[in-house]
């Protein structure tokens, strides 16, 4: 029986059975030298057709300077060959958007693909075991397209049959490292096709200022920061509840108050009522002025807070009754936004336990039940575990910054999304750089966003209270 081999797999054939003297020995046919050039140079003239099939533009812009050359000489090619540079310099120098939209990506992407991800692509599938090596023969994932953004290169992947997202997310440190990028995200394309992101730089390095107060009074979802795409970061506060979840210095009060400076406008107008909880009489005292008599920060007035929030609520829900099913901002019935800054003092770390459970079942209430007739909370923990925050799941958005360890991402965002790229125990502890950066689950998608809050600074605070007290 004949069976083709590839390379050295002919040296394992040799089969012997200890203690006996049998051994079995195939014969092996050495392949002549010319059989193997002739296969190399089929190979060769195929890959040259397929390229040019698959590549036409890049082979015409190669090709036709070396036609011209040899029909008309040098100084024609030059000269043609110049033209197209001579509009493409101006062009990148004058408007590099649209430049970068139609050329400047999609070269960067080629180059990419061929430095970086194909001439990596075996040994990095090989050795973090996504790829097999069976027989001498390497079943690799196909590697299908690579396109590049501002911040990031898209790769998409066709997994080998039979493999799971989890194989890939689980690999993402080998798959980061194996291409040179600082972190990967796993997301799905398709049935059998994985998108992979690999970040080229972070748009988010850098602090942002606070954004400019709307111009319109609205309760819609309030721009607080950017997306790690540039794209700006819109946060849904009303009919949801949001849970901010990072280790002390992470930047939840930028969180906070960016959105009740998105808000600003509606409290002006009466649309809006922020009521604030402030345990640490540290993050929100300082704009006292803007939630006049509904801030309490002693446990005793946060609970008696809490409580006249759930009255509201349930006078609410008793006259909404049969009549309508969503709540609608209005001066009569404003959109109440309980928010509580360190929420574990009031529930896990508090003392007096009648107290405890007073806040506990008033939160618990607030966060069952309050969406739908405009009452919504906000509120922000160091630490998500279960035994601080046990009604975590009772909200709808979660958002996970600087946090202290792995574990705490999944608790916060929910199951594998450390896997999928969301590295919250990875984010920079020097303020300038990680503060207000943190892992978003959008309702639309299951992969996490990475965000940046704006700063809003003391003296944005003291303005922001002013125009309201004005
Ligand atoms: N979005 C941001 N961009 C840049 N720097 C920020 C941002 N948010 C906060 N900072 C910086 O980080 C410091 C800590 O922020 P902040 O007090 O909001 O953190 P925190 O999470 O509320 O911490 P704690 O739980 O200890 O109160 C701030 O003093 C500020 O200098």
């Amino acid at each position: 029986m004949f069976r083709k081999l590839p390379g050295d797999e002919a040296h394992h054939l040799v089969s012997t059975t200890p203690d006996t003297a049998v051994v079995f020995r195939p014969a092996v046919v050495t392949t002549p030298a010319i059989v193997t050039i002739v296969i190399f140079a089929w190979r060769l003239l195929a890959g040259a057709v397929r390229l040019l099939w698959r590549h036409p533009i890049a082979a015409a812009i190669v090709a036709a300077p070396c036609v011209l050359a040899w029909l008309y000489g040098w100084r024609v090619a030059l000269i043609v060959a110049t033209l197209p540079v001579s509009a493409l310099v101006p062009w990148a120098l004058f408007d590099r958007p649209s430049f970068n939209a139609w050329i400047g990506w999609r070269l960067l992407a080629w180059w990419r693909l061929v430095w970086v991800y194909r001439r990596h692509w075996q040994p990095v599938m090989i050795i973090s075991g996504l790829g097999r090596h069976v027989r001498g023969r390497d079943y690799l994932p196909r590697l299908v397209k690579v396109s590049c953004t501002s911040w990031a290169d898209l790769v998409t992947v066709q997994m080998l049959t039979g493999q799971a997202v989890t194989d890939w997310s689980d690999r993402i440190d080998h798959l980061a490292h194996g291409f040179g990028a600082r972190s990967c995200r796993v997301s799905v394309a398709r049935a059998g096709r994985l998108l992979l992101i690999f970040p080229r730089h972070d748009p988010l390095a850098t602090p942002l200022a606070a954004v400019p107060i709307p111009e319109e009074a609205s309760v819609g979802p309030v721009e607080i920061g950017t997306c790690e795409d540039g794209t700006p970061w819109r946060l849904k506060v009303h009919g949801t509840h949001i849970l901010v979840a990072g280790a002390t210095g992470a930047g939840k009060g930028s969180i906070i108050w960016s959105t009740i400076r998105g808000l600003l406008p509606a409290v002006r107008a009466g649309l809006v009522q922020v009521w604030a909880l402030d345990p640490k009489r540290m993050e929100l005292s300082f704009g006292r002025p803007l939630f006049g008599d509904r801030y309490a920060a002693s446990p005793a007035d946060c609970a008696d807070l809490l409580e006249a929030a759930v009255a509201v609520m349930q006078e609410r829900a008793d006259r909404f009754a049969g009549l309508q099913r969503n709540h609608t901002p209005t001066v009569e019935d404003p959109f109440v936004l309980v928010v509580v800054d360190e929420v574990a003092f009031l529930t896990a770390y508090q003392s007096d336990k009648g107290l405890k459970l007073r806040i506990s079942a008033a939160l618990a209430t607030l966060t069952t039940q309050g969406r739908a007739v405009g009452v919504g909370v906000l509120a922000a923990l160091q630490d998500p575990r279960k035994e601080v925050m046990n009604i975590r799941n009772l909200f709808p958005d979660k958002i996970a910054l600087r946090l202290d360890e792995s574990e705490q991402v999944d608790m916060v965002l929910g199951d594998g999304a450390r896997d999928r790229g969301a590295l919250a125990d990875h984010i920079s502890p020097i303020p300038t750089q990680g503060a207000g950066v943190g892992y978003v689950r959008l309702e639309c998608s299951p992969d996490p966003v990475r965000v940046r809050a704006a700063y809003v600074s003391d003296a944005d605070i003291r303005a922001m209270a002013g125009q309201v007290t004005a």
